[in-house]
């Protein structure tokens, strides 16, 4: 997987690829970034990259000059690397709060793409004209305002970098697995067994691996029902076999 995050920070991406995650997948070559700044690609003489906006209001935008070319730059990359001339189609991910709501199941979708490219916008935005000629995915990270685009193109590239296989070791990836259920996440506890009087439930020290499963599922589903009763009703649509044998179960021990 290759990241290209177009912006006018870069150290600012960089900074952020060296978690523990995303800095080991890269060191074991199974994610690539390139940041690239949009304001080495101006032609103007005083490396300008915004503007006023035009029928007036708040703020600037970025131009689209410097973006179209710096996005060009990083598709002909792409296509020397991949040796194909012209007819390499490949996304190009706006981050704006008018975009779709990023998620799990997005996350996962573009984690089998080769390349991905970010648009990193500054100030007021970018220009509607660019947009149109290179965005092919506009994608939010939630409804409030940010001040540029960068921590939500990391946002995406840690959840999509934690679906790309090997890029997660054994023993992490079954979180990320308990999630893709549409669940909420069930509550986890460690050493010690007891901490200020209060104890580890005690199925979790049982061993009987099934009853684990079936006491983080209905925690799951409990806490599902309480905060993101949307993601609940969901679920119980496509599993309602659960219920049957929940109600079986129930009946039997009555
Ligand atoms: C320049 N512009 C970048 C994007 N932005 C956001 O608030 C945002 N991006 O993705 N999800 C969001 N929410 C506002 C400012």
């Amino acid at each position: 997987m290759f990241f290209h995050v177009l912006t006018l920070f870069p150290d600012m991406i960089r900074d952020g690829f060296t978690t523990s995650i995303l800095g080991r997948a890269a060191e074991k070559g199974i994610l690539s970034l390139e940041a690239v700044n949009i304001r080495d690609y101006t032609k103007s003489r005083h490396k300008k990259v915004d503007d006023y906006p035009y029928g007036g209001g708040a703020g600037m935008l970025m131009q689209a000059q410097p973006v179209y070319d710096a996005c060009q730059a990083v598709i002909e990359g792409i296509q020397t690397r991949k040796k194909t001339a012209g007819e390499e189609k490949v996304r190009v991910i706006y981050l704006t709060p008018t975009g779709q709501v990023f998620s799990q199941q997005l996350a996962r979708e573009l984690a089998r793409e080769e390349d991905l490219i970010f648009l990193c916008g500054h100030y007021e935005g970018i220009d509607e004209r660019v947009l149109q000629r290179i965005v092919t995915d506009y994608v939010s990270i939630g409804d409030y305002v940010l001040t540029g685009g960068e921590l939500p193109a990391m946002v995406m590239m840690d959840a999509i970098a934690r679906n790309v296989p090997g890029v997660l070791g054994n023993e992490e990836s079954a979180q990320t697995e308990s999630f893709d259920d549409g669940l909420l996440e069930y509550p986890q506890y460690t050493r010690p067994e007891i901490w200020e009087g209060e104890r580890v439930p005690e199925v979790l020290l049982s061993g009987d691996h099934a009853k684990v499963e079936e006491w983080r599922l209905e925690k799951s589903l409990a806490k599902t029902k309480e905060v993101r009763p949307e993601l609940y009703e969901s679920w119980a649509e496509s599993h309602q076999e659960y219920f049957v044998k929940k109600a079986k179960k129930e009946e039997r021990l009555r």
